[in-house]
């Protein structure tokens, strides 16, 4: 059978060259994580280049070659081994084979699939990326370590819980062992017992027996409950611990749905791991053992059993394979249902407004069709593969006693034992059965698992790394400070010098893209450089703790979000300890007073999700009280007015520049920030200008060059380089 390439699901909307690389380097035993790759190359935000995949693979020593293919059926029948394809002119997928009828692809967006030859040609834009072969000499870029068995460490943690329910799990067990073998001896010793017995002693017995199964079941289901509860407790409180502490370049480019829809999935790991994997362990002793008494019975019988469990085994491993397949493909089917879902309702307002509901729709509608027909793959499966196991289950018995009365009366062994092995087989099917579906469940454990350790392993700087707090500012310096989100896309910022000081007022201005958000969130600590030094009171922001960062400098973002609190605790947020003079100083600053006024219940209005009861300008009030509030050492704030009216704009930014906080402030209205110490412009992520407004007039540049209204900055860009 060929070596088959392993589907690896894309995550982000733009990765799938990184994804499609990703798959054919661990088809060619160069080991590596979908994200590790992510975290080296990063996602340029239009995607990759036939090019760049072809350099990542270079940088693992594997020789690739892009190339134009006009007839792909007789090219592929010569050359039938994994390569990328550039697919419907937007896409990469992998190339697995050609069966001389079908081509089979893997698509990380979709998983694998089987395209005539015409469906084929329709999909492929006739270019591709052909392996020639590997330089096992080259040491590969990165690294991916081995995964940490996080469940293993979840489950150490609790031994005891694990160890009392296999205990008892082991007595129930046991219990169903006892009885058949009682069983025989009474009926074949039935003289005997109803000489020494009465019915009451016997129906006491048969009550004893009775109550202690019966409590044993409880106590193992309420160990359980404690069990789940602990695991998704563990694994739930880990993942949300793991996201609260990953910075934020993790989440630019990742859908919400996709975050969402992994973050669930800790109940399903939950649930399969504490209903299956601890009794599997038990179920493999027991099959044993039973199979151990069968044997003790009759060799004849046992073999013909064994013949029928292996037409069960195989039935549930065939069954098994079929599923695990499916549950991929349901996993990102469902991923994206879930994607849609939540950019449906975030973005509601624009699909109205521009009538894009039936395109939303006709997406939703075409990814739950296929979550449907995953649904009725997957009962298929279950009715014609599955139940070949529950059907020889079922004859079974009759397959014994029918076999097992020629020994019967042929005096190989007494109708006691023939009952009694009937009854042994029977139990020993249920334990090789739940050991099949355990494997099934395994397998997609597994697949859940991959999704969630994805995240749970990302690398995060804790706050017990850093050494560093502050109190009072003195400067922030940003040195030869360069910033991209991927390696092959320019840098937004390029080689940044800038400091700024104690009671300094610097506004940043520039062009659209130019830059501006991205150094204000590099400032703020929210992206992390991909290099070059950042310095808070000249020491190196790495080792500064989050807190004190976060506690020394408020930041209004462009678009900020407003909570489902009351009006107060959503200026509150994060500052302790508040008086109410300072709360009312922030709140007249930032004019939210104004919309105090106009709430039923004042400051303790409840605001809607997302802040939908409010308009934009009073979104902006609102979180420009809550950097006030804090009484931050620095303020940096990001269009901070641009949804104001004038005179709002103006009484707030007289406010800010009465306050003695240090401020960066982006702006476009140039009107606004003349007065301000400093302005720095920038252009294509470089400062290009930095001065009063009264030296950038006079310099003739690109500020004085916007200040007089033109509008074509591409006439002043080429004149004009960093400073
Ligand atoms: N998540 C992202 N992935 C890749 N590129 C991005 C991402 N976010 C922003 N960019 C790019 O970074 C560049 C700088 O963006 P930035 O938002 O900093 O510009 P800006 O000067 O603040 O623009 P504006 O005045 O329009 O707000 C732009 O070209 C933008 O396309």
């Amino acid at each position: 059978m060929s070596k088959k390439v392993k589907f690896i699901e894309q995550s982000e909307h733009s990765e799938c060259g990184i994804t499609s690389v990703t798959m054919i380097l661990n088809y060619l035993d160069l080991k590596v994580r979908l994200s590790d790759v992510r975290d080296h190359y990063g996602v340029p935000k239009g995607g990759n280049t036939l090019f760049h995949l072809k350099s990542i693979f270079h940088d693992f020593g594997v020789d690739s070659i892009g190339a134009k293919i006009d007839n792909p059926t007789s090219f592929f029948k010569e050359n039938n081994t994994p390569c990328v394809l550039f697919w419907d002119f937007k896409h990469y997928v992998v190339f697995e084979k050609f069966t001389g009828r079908k081509f089979v692809v893997v698509d990380p967006a979709l998983g694998r699939k089987k395209y005539s030859i015409e469906e084929f040609k329709q999909h492929f834009s006739n270019f591709a990326l052909l392996l020639n072969g590997v330089d096992e000499s080259i040491e590969p870029p990165i690294q991916s370590k081995k995964q940490k068995n996080i469940l293993i460490n979840i489950l150490m943690k609790e031994k005891h819980l694990v160890f009392s329910v296999i205990l008892l799990t082991v007595l129930i067990q046991a219990c169903g062992l006892g009885i058949p073998i009682i069983t025989q001896r009474a009926v074949d010793n039935y003289l005997l017992v109803a000489k020494d017995m009465t019915q009451s002693s016997i129906l006491i017995a048969v009550g004893f027996v009775f109550i202690s199964y019966y409590l044993m079941q409880v106590g193992r289901n309420l160990i359980i409950t404690k069990f789940q509860i602990y695991f998704d407790k563990n694994l739930m409180t880990g993942f949300m611990k793991k996201i609260m502490s990953l910075p934020l370049n993790f989440f630019v480019n990742r859908s919400t749905g996709d975050l969402i829809f992994r973050s669930n999935l800790t109940t399903y790991i939950q649930q399969i791991l504490s209903s299956q994997l601890i009794t599997t362990v038990i179920d493999i002793v027991f099959a044993l053992a039973y199979f151990s008494l069968m044997l003790s019975y009759s060799v004849e019988l046992t073999m013909i059993s064994l013949a029928a469990i292996g037409v069960i085994l195989t039935s549930s491993l065939i069954n098994s394979k079929a599923f695990q397949a499916i549950t991929d493909k349901e996993i990102s089917t469902y991923s994206r249902v879930h994607r849609t879902l939540v950019e449906l309702f975030e973005g509601m307002e624009t699909v109205k407004s521009i009538g894009a509901e039936p395109q939303f729709y006709e997406n939703w509608e075409k990814d739950f069709k296929s979550q449907l027909d995953i649904q009725k793959k997957k009962s298929h499966i279950t009715g014609w593969i599955g139940n070949i196991s529950v059907s020889m289950q079922f004859v079974l018995p009759l397959l014994i006693t029918g076999l097992g009365l020629f020994g019967v009366s042929k005096g190989t062994f007494s109708i006691g034992e023939l009952i009694s092995f009937n009854t042994i087989a029977l139990s020993f099917v249920v334990p090789i059965i739940t050991i099949m579906n355990s494997y099934t469940q395994l397998l997609v454990l597994r697949s859940y698992f991959g999704k969630l350790s994805e995240i749970l392993e990302q690398k995060t700087i804790t706050d017990e790394e850093k050494a560093i707090e502050f109190d009072e500012y003195e400067s922030i310096e940003l040195e030869n400070l360069n910033f991209r989100f991927s390696k092959f896309e320019e840098p937004i910022l390029k080689n940044i010098n800038l400091k700024i000081g104690k009671k300094e007022k610097v506004a940043i201005v520039g062009p659209s893209g130019s830059g501006k958000s991205t150094l204000l969130k590099v400032l703020s600590g929210l992206y992390l450089p991909t290099s070059g030094n950042i310095y808070l009171n000249n020491k190196s922001m790495n080792l500064v703790t989050s807190k004190s960062v976060r506690k020394m400098i408020s930041v209004v973002n462009q678009n900020p979000s407003i909570f489902n609190l009351s009006l107060k605790d959503n200026i509150l947020m994060n500052s302790s300890n508040v008086s109410e003079d300072l709360l009312t100083k922030a709140i007249n600053d930032a004019r939210v007073d104004e919309i105090t006024r106009m709430l039923p219940m004042g400051n303790e209005t409840l605001i809607s999700e997302g802040g939908m009861n409010l308009s934009g300008g009073q979104m902006q009030r609102i979180a420009i009280a809550r950097a006030l509030v804090k009484q931050p050492k620095l303020m940096l704030m990001d269009e901070p007015t641009s949804a104001l009216d004038n005179i709002s704009e103006n009484y707030i930014m007289n406010r800010v520049k009465e306050n003695d906080c240090p401020c960066v402030i982006v702006s476009h209205r140039l009107n606004t920030i003349q007065h301000f110490d400093r302005i720095i412009v920038m252009n294509q992520g470089q400062i290009v200008e930095d001065g009063t407004h009264e030296e950038l007039m006079d310099n003739q540049g690109l500020y004085s060059y916007i200040y007089s209204g033109n509008t074509n900055v591409d006439e002043i860009v080429g004149e004009q380089s960093a400073i």
